[in-house]
């Protein structure tokens, strides 16, 4: 299998959920690049289990131990290694699921594709706990772009049927989208936050779980990165969030609702700014247009399934014996991965971003 993701800043990701740790190295980042070790720890905890009924049970410090490519507290410019050890597993929770393969998770599809070798235990290597290293490798890209004027925030936008007000021109400021990393549900409606806190809450009183969309934007991008065709804005950022677990659609701008839409709906009139900067009145195009950045916010929304493992119970088979089984999956799960997933794609869109910045025309 390929854990490596990017072109100019190559991330590659390591380890299983149960096993001794899990880690990224970063391959490609610039030499003498201060990293502030306090704001990745609160990027790392922002994402961990554990601590709050809306999250596993779980309980995960998520400190990184740097092994390479940083000294006396600058990037080297050789690969970073960041090490995250797996401390609180109960791997018995995961006897049964071997043979009685949960619906909706990829206790089955691992199986056959690794011929019953994979760690199946805590999900292994699919599991939503891969996204720690992510978060690391976002961190320190993050602090990179924060350099060069770019901000990246996310909030969400809704869970199950609540929904919270969409991101606007005049709302994806960097105040704004720097803001929410502070909250628990980063919302902009805190009445919506209030509500889909409820949401959460009873689907797990229910033994069953939910499932919502995350809004992303990225700020202080010129006009201009990015590349038509395999390269463009779409295709990479899609590439590296459609490989967080639970992701299930992704959308730019005004996304599907666009085909439902006039020309004279979607196209966003463009005007001088009074500074020479070519700007554009609306942005249902997400700033993006022929895959290329025109230099408006870069908007885009990411769908995550409910969480496959639920209590309730569920018709699966055993591989074993051939046959049709019952399964009540026990054990610790997210009610809703939406809250922890809000950094994940945050971290995503950074080091999609700044490898497509790396690229010839930065
Ligand atoms: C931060 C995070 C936490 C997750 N927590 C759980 C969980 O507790 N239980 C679960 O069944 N799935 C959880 N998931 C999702 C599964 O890992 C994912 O559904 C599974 O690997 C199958 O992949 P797919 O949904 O992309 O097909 C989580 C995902 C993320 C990103
Ligand atoms: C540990 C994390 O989340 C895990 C993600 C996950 C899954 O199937 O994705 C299943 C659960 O694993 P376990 O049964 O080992 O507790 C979650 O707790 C994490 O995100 O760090």
């Amino acid at each position: 299998m390929s854990g490596i993701f990017g072109e100019n800043i190559k991330v590659s990701i390591f380890g299983e959920s149960h096993g001794g740790g899990i880690g990224v190295t970063l391959h490609g980042l610039p030499s003498g690049v201060a990293l502030d070790m306090e704001a990745i720890s609160r990027e790392m905890a922002r994402r961990a289990p554990g601590g709050s009924p809306l999250s596993t049970a779980r309980s995960e410090a998520d400190e990184p131990e740097i092994l390479s490519g940083f000294f006396n507290g600058f990037t080297t410019g050789t690969p970073l290694t960041a090490l995250i050890r797996n401390r609180d597993t109960r791997s018995r929770d995961y006897a049964q699921l071997q043979d009685t393969v949960r619906p909706g998770h990829a206790d089955y599809t691992g199986a056959v594709r690794y011929a019953g070798f994979q760690d199946y235990r805590g999900g292994g290597h699919f599991s939503g706990r891969i996204t720690a290293p992510l978060v690391f490798a976002g961190a320190v890209c993050k602090q990179i772009l924060k350099r060069k004027g770019v901000v990246i925030g996310a909030h969400i936008l809704s869970i199950h049927a609540v929904q919270d007000r969409a991101l606007e021109i005049e709302t994806c400021t960097e105040q704004i989208l720097a803001g929410f990393a502070g909250q628990e549900l980063p919302v902009l409606d805190a009445q919506a936050g209030a509500a889909m806190r409820e949401a959460i809450l009873e689907a797990k009183k229910q033994g069953d779980s939910v499932g919502g969309v995350i809004e992303c934007a990225a700020v202080g991008l010129a006009a201009g990165i990015g590349d038509p065709f395999f390269d463009s804005v779409e295709s990479v950022l899609s590439h590296i969030l459609f490989a967080i677990p639970g992701v299930k659609g992704v959308a730019f701008g005004g996304g599907f609702a666009m085909a439902s839409q006039r020309g004279s709906q979607c196209n966003d009139p463009f005007y001088y700014d009074g500074q020479g900067r070519v700007r554009t009145r609306t942005n249902v195009n997400g700033g993006v247009n022929g895959g290329i950045t025109n230099g408006m916010p870069l908007c885009f929304q990411v769908a995550c399934r409910p969480t496959a493992s639920i209590a309730k119970e569920q018709d699966t088979v055993s591989l074993e014996k051939k046959q049709p089984a019952k399964l009540i999956v026990h054990g610790r799960h997210d009610p809703c991965i939406v809250p922890r997933a809000v950094p994940v794609v945050e971290a995503a869109a950074a080091i999609a971003i700044l490898d497509m910045m790396g690229g010839r025309r930065a």
